[in-house]
């Protein structure tokens, strides 16, 4: 081999430093009689302790670490006529290449295996023309420290709340790390918000006065208040500050421009608060130092058609106009309009999902039950009651007023239950959410409101009281119960009427290891228009109530006669008119019984 051929082929792929750097003439020449230079291999992600020699990354034509060996392992090969001294130099480099063989032999048995582990725990990466390269999933939340250089603090603070990583953390914590942009799917209470805070309070280290640096947007109020307790929770002692918009009314309140003095870090909202505030003239709120943009549950906030988010996106991308920003977008479920958005605007992202695409948890036993009528539902409900019940439950209605309806038939009943849905002030729906979290409540009602990301510790059972509007909203009401590992129990009613999801509904039970009858699986399924239509508008159903129509209607007669004759007005579920009450107004079965005689 002459030596032009020979110093090519140990170059291949060579980084030199300056220091090292060779005039090529004169250096071609010298290797003509002297043996391999003395090169330094840096793995990607390693080092090497030797500093004396130069570095050189491996050869960027490899297709994988073996490749890479292999070309290393041919480069050092020395000649064999060579001198006494040179031999030395050649038993030298052939130590060096025995180590650089075994270094790229451990690392590709580390990726191998994490490789592996990606797909025992059903991490699908999805690569696209454009997407980065994927980095390795972390195993523990002490690799933080090592790899990442997380903060003894913060490491510490997670490890008080986790001991070990869930898989969509394993994937989704090392991307952001980097700072590249995600669009993550994971199944319900799988702890998608540790996922993107964790990076988030890493990067933004200590309180700055530069306005927010962060920002969650995410569908309901409640859900932000506890995106905020996690991160309270998460970045203890760290002192960043993280806000939720309480009000937009209040114009001193609710001015976060650079020029209120105001200092916050992270920012948690709706999408609708945020968008008022931009929308003023001059805006109220600065998103120029926005280096975060996390959008959580983002399936929910592109379906809803009342206020086009995909507008409100665009207003607070557009204002948060750092072009060095990170966008993430976290849900359970995925929909096309949230693929085509992200394709779009975040080409260079990594995106991967965990487990079954909007799959029901497998924690999670689940049952369907039919009722024949909807005067069914309540003997089924009382029946449920009868045989023992286990709080804390959650049980959804399709609305507002069967909420209330179903609330003052369990409430007669003698049960602890109490309702939320979104005509109840602010005040009273944390005060409602606070009880239910301490125990102080045992069954609450709710609507499809605290379907999403809300996260009551130990439900054990979700009642659907009546058949989800669809089987993404299936997903995520079931989902309230079988969270961070805890098994759970979700039981249907449904009937004669709720068959338009009813097959799918089935087949996801099945898919995560439930029974259901054979029939349901063979039933016809419904055209895609028709279940848009059940999806956005609630069928109509019976009244939930004990007493027989006519009855009933004798009984309101009755009621407000009386009420009139007092000169008393009915009770208002305005938020105006509710704000001065402090506390919930938790009736009792005393003064309920009461009111229906
Ligand atoms: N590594 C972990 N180990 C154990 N529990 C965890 C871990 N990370 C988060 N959790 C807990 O799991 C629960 C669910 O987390 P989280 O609310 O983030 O789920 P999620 O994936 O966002 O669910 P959803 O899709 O319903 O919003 C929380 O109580 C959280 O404290």
């Amino acid at each position: 081999m002459i030596a032009n051929d020979l110093f090519r082929k140990l170059s291949c792929g060579a980084k030199f430093t300056s220091k090292h750097k060779l005039p090529i003439k004169r250096k071609l020449d010298s290797v003509e009689t002297a043996a391999a230079p003395k090169v330094k291999v840096c793995l990607k992600n390693e080092t090497d302790d030797d500093d004396d020699q130069p570095n050189v990354t491996l050869p960027s034509g490899s297709k994988n670490i073996e490749n890479a060996a292999k070309d290393i392992e041919i480069k050092s090969e020395p000649e064999s006529d060579v001198s006494g001294d040179e031999q030395q130099r050649s038993r030298k480099s052939k130590g060096s290449k025995k180590k650089v063989i075994d270094a790229v032999k451990i690392e590709q048995q580390k990726v191998s295996r994490l490789n592996q582990l990606r797909k025992e725990l059903k991490i699908h990466v999805k690569k696209s023309r454009y997407s980065p390269e994927v980095p390795n999933i972390i195993e523990t939340f002490d690799q933080l420290s090592t790899d990442f250089g997380v903060t003894s603090r913060l490491v510490s603070n997670i490890t008080a709340c986790y001991s070990t990583p869930t898989p969509v953390q394993m994937q989704a914590i090392p991307v952001l790390m980097k700072s590249i942009s995600l669009h993550a799917y994971a199944p319900t209470g799988s702890g998608k918000t540790a996922a993107f805070l964790i990076p988030i309070l890493h990067h933004l280290k200590k309180p700055m006065k530069c306005g927010f640096r962060a920002l969650i947007i995410c569908p309901t109020r409640e859900l932000a208040k506890q995106i905020q307790r996690e991160a309270l929770r998460l970045g203890d002692e760290m002192n960043l500050r993280t806000h939720v918009i309480q009000t937009v009314d209040d114009p001193k309140k609710s001015d976060y421009s650079f020029s209120s003095g105001r200092s916050y870090d992270i920012l948690v909202t709706t999408p609708n608060r945020i968008c008022y505030l931009l929308t003023q003239s001059p805006p109220k709120i600065d998103l120029s130092n926005i280096q975060w943009v996390v959008i959580d549950e983002a399936d929910k906030l592109f379906e809803d058609s009342k206020h086009s988010f995909r507008e409100q996106l665009d207003t607070v991308i557009t204002a948060c106009n750092n072009p060095a920003k990170t966008v993430a977008l976290f849900s359970a479920t995925q929909t096309r309009e949230v693929n085509e958005w992200v394709a779009k605007n975040i080409p260079s992202r990594i995106r991967f999902s965990v487990g079954l695409m909007n799959g029901a948890v497998d924690l999670v036993e689940q049952k369907l039950l039919f009722t024949g009528t909807e005067s069914g539902k309540l003997l089924a409900f009382r029946e449920l009651v009868a045989q023992g019940l286990h709080p804390p439950v959650l049980v959804f209605v399709q609305s507002k007023d069967r909420a209330q309806q179903l609330f003052t038939e369990l409430i007669y009943d003698g049960l602890n239950v109490d309702v939320i849905h979104a005509d109840r002030t602010q005040r009273e729906r944390d005060n409602v959410v606070r009880a239910f979290r301490e125990g102080k409540i045992w069954i609450l009602i709710c609507t499809e409101l605290m379907s999403r990301g809300i996260d009551f510790k130990g439900v054990n059972l979700v009642i659907n009281f009546d058949f989800p509007p669809s089987t993404i909203s299936y997903v995520h009401r079931i989902g309230r119960t079988g969270r961070a590992g805890r098994p759970g129990k979700a039981i249907t009613f449904f009937t004669k009427d709720d068959t338009v999801n009813l097959k799918s509904i089935a087949h996801l039970i099945k898919s995560a290891g439930g029974e259901v009858p054979d029939y349901m699986l063979q039933l016809h399924g419904s055209s895609k228009k028709i279940r848009d239509n059940v999806a956005r508008k609630a069928p109509k159903r019976a009244a939930i109530r004990t007493l027989p129509t006519f009855e009933y209607q004798q009984l309101q007669r009755k009621k407000r006669f009386v009420s009139k004759s007092k000169g008393k007005t009915k009770p208002s579920t305005n938020r105006k008119d509710d704000k001065s009450k402090k506390t919930v107004q938790q009736p009792t079965r005393a003064n309920h019984r009461g009111s229906k005689k």
